[in-house]
């Protein structure tokens, strides 16, 4: 379970996040959306403790989360697939983290199979192609078997069958009764994935609800239409590009 309550970040003049209180429950995938500069990834930070909080406070299971030995037991996360060591080969990146975690060894040759990189892991990652480096980075999230699950994006420069298989993924560790959190500025990539919905705009909570729940209080035919009506106001590029739909009213669905 992740609770946050008035969550705020400023960066100077910028308020990246601002009063954004929700609870994300374990046992169903919850997706956390909002166009690009919403707060998403700000927020994810602070749940992990990579970013102080301005005001408010977030908690993971009960308490603050920090960064610390064995946190990968505790929550895994998918931040920035990019943010590896090119020279390092799959193998001996995760290894690195299972060390530095105190998990034992044989998890990463079991998280390898599990991402479908197992005839990779000797490669560098450097070599890696972006959805080589997606699935890289689930693995690490997966290492310690946590409970808590938070992925940024996860499903960036994967093809068909891999977003396929990560839509099947997060339903199973959903049904394992993890909380799983998934970050994304795409409704329809929630459509088939997500039990329950977190909208953002410029920081803020915009609606909360069950997919249909969002298309029902905002009188759409899909998804994608609730975001563009739901975040229409908040100035992003893409809801100017939707362009067109009346605003209803979105509140909480
Ligand atoms: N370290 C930082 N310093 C200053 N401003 C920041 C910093 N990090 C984020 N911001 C600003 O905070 C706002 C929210 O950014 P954030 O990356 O959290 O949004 P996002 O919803 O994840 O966007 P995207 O979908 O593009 O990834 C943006 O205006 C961004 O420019």
């Amino acid at each position: 379970m992740i609770e946050a309550s008035e969550l705020t970040k400023r960066y100077g003049g910028v308020t990246a996040v601002d009063g954004l209180s929700f609870t994300v429950r374990p046992g169903r995938v919850t997706g956390f959306l909002g166009p690009n500069g919403a707060g998403k990834s700000t927020t994810l930070r602070m749940i992990l403790g990579l970013h102080a909080p301005t005001a408010g406070t977030v908690t993971v299971n009960g308490r603050p989360f920090r960064h610390r030995p064995r946190g990968l037991r505790h929550v895994g996360a998918l931040l920035d697939a990019g943010d590896v060591h090119g020279g390092r080969s799959a193998s001996a990146h995760l290894w690195a983290l299972a060390r530095a975690n105190r998990i034992p060894r044989s998890r990463v040759g079991e998280v390898l199979d599990q991402v479908g990189l197992a005839d990779a892991a000797r490669r560098r990652i450097g070599g890696f192609s972006l959805g080589m480096r997606q699935r890289l980075g689930i693995a690490a999230a997966l290492l310690g078997d946590p409970p808590v699950l938070l992925f940024d994006e996860p499903l960036n420069g994967l093809d068909p069958q891999g977003v396929r298989w990560v839509r099947g993924l997060f339903r199973t560790l959903a049904a394992e009764g993890r909380t799983v959190l998934v970050s994304s500025h795409l409704m329809s990539e929630m459509q088939n994935t997500a039990d329950h919905l977190l909208v953002i705009g410029r920081g803020a909570l915009l609606a909360e609800g069950s997919p249909d729940e969002l298309r029902r209080s905002t009188r759409t035919a899909s998804l994608e239409e609730a975001f563009m009506q739901l975040t229409a106001d908040t100035g992003s590029a893409e809801a100017a590009a939707g362009g067109g739909a009346d605003r209803l009213g979105g509140g909480k669905g």
